[in-house]
């Protein structure tokens, strides 16, 4: 698969007039956690649609687990598992009923099924649980329920649409510790959220989506470094050596309370290395150094031009 786990390239979709996706280009690596990220109705699902053979776009080709979306459907389907915004549990079976039903719809031996059944239970805590309708679940209950019974074909991707959305913020926390054990095994995870912490928590790659078009990809590191803001809080030990490195750093802002000077920079190793280096030349003192970045809720405002209702309501 050459270390490619999802290749998409120039996605289009329109509904009429309303354009949903207008060009997109992904790149996935095998092993790695991918996080599309935007506010509702950027296109987020109609893309998973898309990749995950759902639906057919109006052009653009996608290759997924090494085959090819249009023309290899079943091979890209085997490859796969997929849970929803909209799980696909069953509410008048049992949490163990579910996962055997699905062991069945893939043609498993029953006492093969029973053994994955019962180590997905356990894996997910749902132990206690097993014998209850999934229609007395909780929210968290019933998302690792539909993740459970997506891991029961072993696939070798795993989409995950908004896995977390309106989970409270313990089972979040759950799902993020899920998600990345499945990666540690080495599964593929392509995720969409409208949080930008998820996003941050997780993803080796994050892509920003707003308004059907990409406005951002890379690392969250890579990402915030894009926003103005990032700064250096230089503290010293008194007003002396704080007059002194004010000389010198003439693009510092002081605070002579704090004893403090505040240097902008672009974020990176390199710029913060350089003013160590100048201080150094002057033999200046620092009692205290920290690095300030932005976080993505930042980025997401500098790169699209306006907030995210959902993440600012957050
Ligand atoms: N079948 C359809 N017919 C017409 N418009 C559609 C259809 N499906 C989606 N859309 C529109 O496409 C846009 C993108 O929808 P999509 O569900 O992909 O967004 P999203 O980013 O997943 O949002 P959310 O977070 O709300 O799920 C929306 O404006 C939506 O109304």
């Amino acid at each position: 698969m050459d270390g490619s786990a999802i290749a998409a390239s120039g996605l289009r979709k329109a509904y009429k007039d309303k354009i949903v996706l207008d060009g997109i280009d992904l790149h996935v690596r095998t092993g790695t956690i991918f996080a599309l990220l935007g506010p509702n109705g950027a296109g987020k699902t109609t893309t998973v649609n898309v990749l995950t053979t759902l639906l057919t776009p109006d052009a653009g080709k996608v290759v997924v687990a090494g085959h090819d979306v249009a023309t290899e459907t079943k091979a890209v389907r085997a490859a796969i598992g997929v849970t929803g915004q909209f799980a696909s549990v069953d509410d008048l079976l049992t949490g163990e009923e579910n996962l055997l039903m699905m062991a069945d719809l893939l043609h498993l031996p029953k006492a093969e099924g029973q053994q994955i059944a019962d180590r997905l239970l356990d894996r997910f805590e749902l132990v206690e649980a097993a014998g209850k309708l999934a229609a007395s679940y909780s929210g968290g209950m019933r998302r690792k329920l539909d993740l459970a019974m997506t891991l029961v074909g072993e696939p070798q991707i795993i989409f995950l649409d908004e896995p977390t959305t309106g989970l409270d913020p313990r089972s979040r926390r759950t799902m993020w510790e899920i998600i990345q054990e499945l990666v540690a095994d080495g599964t593929t995870i392509f995720l969409t959220t409208q949080y930008l912490e998820e996003a941050d928590q997780l993803a080796d790659r994050i892509a920003v989506l707003d308004q059907g078009r990409l406005v951002a990809e890379g690392t969250a590191a890579e990402l915030k470094r894009r926003v103005p803001g990032s700064h250096v809080r230089l503290r010293f030990a008194d007003r002396y050596e704080l007059d002194v490195a004010a000389q010198v750093l003439h693009e510092a802002s002081r605070d002579d309370e704090e004893l403090t000077l505040r240097v902008p920079g672009d974020g990176g190793v390199r710029s913060w290395r350089a003013l160590l280096d100048r201080l150094d030349a002057h033999s200046i003192e620092v009692e205290e150094l920290s690095v300030h970045t932005p976080d993505l809720d930042d980025v997401f405002l500098a790169l699209t031009g306006h907030g995210n209702k959902e993440v600012s309501a957050r």
